[in-house]
């Protein structure tokens, strides 16, 4: 089995893909979207991407290519994020990592380097690779790193805003692996129209059954301004019989749009 993740090697996707992929291949590309894309193509077993952050929300590069590309979600990792300062020593005027975890660290960044630039690429790994590459370069990222890496020290750890910082990761495979067991379902509505209480109708067949949702997020269409693309996960199945008729429910009020399941799944919590 094949399971691609954002790299190089190092990245936190590669630290939760391990847990996925139980030894077997990973396989690295540098673009969410280009994960995404390979699985519904049928050219990976599984793709393993960061969807949500505890401090700075959507990874909306996923979630973006959720709607755009058919695919199944099989499972959910999280994972705590503890983010470490990398350079080969304190004379570096530039901070490279990924634009989530340069946002994750920000009030570090400006109590204790302010006056340092700041660049996203596109992985912490590839932060990392920089920072190993040119000393005027430091990164974000695991502090393992560093150990692969004789030129750099670690200046400072648990440099994240939150003490708590996690990512939640979901796994994709092919769209024909949907499955409707496991405690938590996601889904995509797009209903391509918009009156009052449009949200409410899509949100009411779900109170009325009492299931819960973990995360209600918009996305922008792409069509037109202020036309959305709504992003559902609930604490339920799709085998159970309240989840699909809240399903039916809303399919019958976007008939002019469009619902996509994702599909149900069990929740990890991983910890390295
Ligand atoms: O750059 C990495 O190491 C990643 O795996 C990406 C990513 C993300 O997309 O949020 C994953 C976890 C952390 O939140 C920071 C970055």
């Amino acid at each position: 089995m094949t399971t691609l993740t954002l790299g190089p090697a190092g990245t936190y996707s590669h630290r939760a893909a391990q847990a996925v992929a139980d030894g077997d291949d990973i396989e690295f590309l540098e673009s969410v979207t280009a994960i995404v894309e390979a699985v519904a193509d049928g050219d990976a077993d599984r793709g393993v991407v960061a969807v949500e952050n505890s401090i700075e929300g959507s990874v909306t590069e996923s979630l973006d290519a959720f709607a755009e590309y058919d695919v199944a979600v099989v499972q959910e990792i999280i994972t705590p994020i503890r983010h470490a300062l990398l350079a080969q020593d304190e004379e570096f005027d530039t901070v490279a990592s990924h634009a989530q975890a340069l946002a994750q660290c920000r009030g570090f960044l400006e109590e204790h380097y302010p006056d340092a630039n700041l660049e996203a690429v596109a992985s912490t790994a590839r932060g990392v690779q920089r920072a190993r590459e040119d000393a005027s370069f430091a990164a974000i990222g695991h502090p393992a790193n560093a150990a692969d890496a004789e030129e750099l020290q670690v200046l400072a750890e648990d440099i994240q805003d939150q003490s708590s910082n996690a990512t939640r990761f979901l796994v994709v495979a092919p769209a024909e692996e949907r499955s409707d067991a496991g405690s938590k379902s996601s889904f995509i509505v797009y209903p391509d129209v918009d009156y009052p209480g449009l949200l409410l109708e899509l949100l009411e067949p779900f109170a009325d059954r009492d299931v819960n949702f973990t995360r209600v997020e918009s996305r922008p269409s792409g069509e037109r301004l202020g036309d959305y693309v709504f992003h559902m996960d609930v604490a339920a199945g799709l085998y159970e019989e309240r989840t699909q008729e809240a399903l039916a429910d809303v399919e019958d009020i976007v008939e002019e749009g469009w619902v996509r399941r994702l599909g149900s799944y069990d929740s990890e919590t991983v910890l390295y």
